[in-house]
């Protein structure tokens, strides 16, 4: 089976609903940000503060094409879907599935928790703007799972229901 990505803002419950997906489908998950930190061994945040966003934006293509294609789930950083290149490489190697919520309960998981430095200091309407400049770029995948007042196994139970 080709590779399973999971894509959507933050917040949308990836790394979380990836867990569970992956222990029911008896595969194994990498999350993309923390093979970073693990390679860097460094936080999201102290990546972002020491080196800035486009540093971080190369390790994420880097670590993208270093993943395992195959019989894997890959839960992806919400910005993945930003780059041209990413999104490619994501269609080529196996299907992709957003996760989608609604910004008052995405901004209500994110907005306390420092490690996000896109989402840490931002005010709803400033991580609603961020959301709408990348919100083109979510579609092109092969279907949407709104993960709003959902619980995590529902969320999965819906994802594995409509898994070709
Ligand atoms: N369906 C959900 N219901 C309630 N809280 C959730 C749900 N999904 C995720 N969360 C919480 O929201 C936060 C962000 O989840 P996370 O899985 O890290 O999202 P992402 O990887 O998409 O940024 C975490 O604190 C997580 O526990
Ligand atoms: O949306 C973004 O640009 C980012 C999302 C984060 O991942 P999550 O979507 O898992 O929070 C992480 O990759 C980094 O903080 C940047
Ligand atoms: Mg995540």
């Amino acid at each position: 089976m080709k590779a399973i990505y999971l894509t959507g803002f933050m917040g949308a419950g990836k790394t979380t609903v990836g867990e569970l997906l992956a222990e029911k489908l008896n595969l194994p998950v990498l999350d993309s940000d923390q093979q970073i930190v693990k390679k860097l061994n460094m936080t999201i945040k102290e990546i972002f503060d020491q080196h800035g966003e486009t540093f971080f934006r190369d390790a994420e293509t880097e670590m993208l094409k270093e993943l395992p294609t195959e019989d894997v789930i890959i839960t992806t950083g919400g910005g993945i879907v930003i780059k041209d290149e990413n999104r490619a490489l994501m269609k080529e190697n196996g299907q992709i599935i957003l996760l989608h919520a609604d910004i008052d309960i995405i901004y209500d998981r994110v907005h306390s928790d420092t490690n996000r430095p896109l989402a840490s200091k931002k005010t709803k309407d400033e991580l609603h703007a961020l959301y709408h400049s990348r919100v083109a770029f979510y579609h092109d995948c092969s279907f949407t799972v709104d993960t709003s007042n959902k619980e995590i196994e529902e969320i999965v139970n819906e994802i594995i229901s409509r898994l070709k």
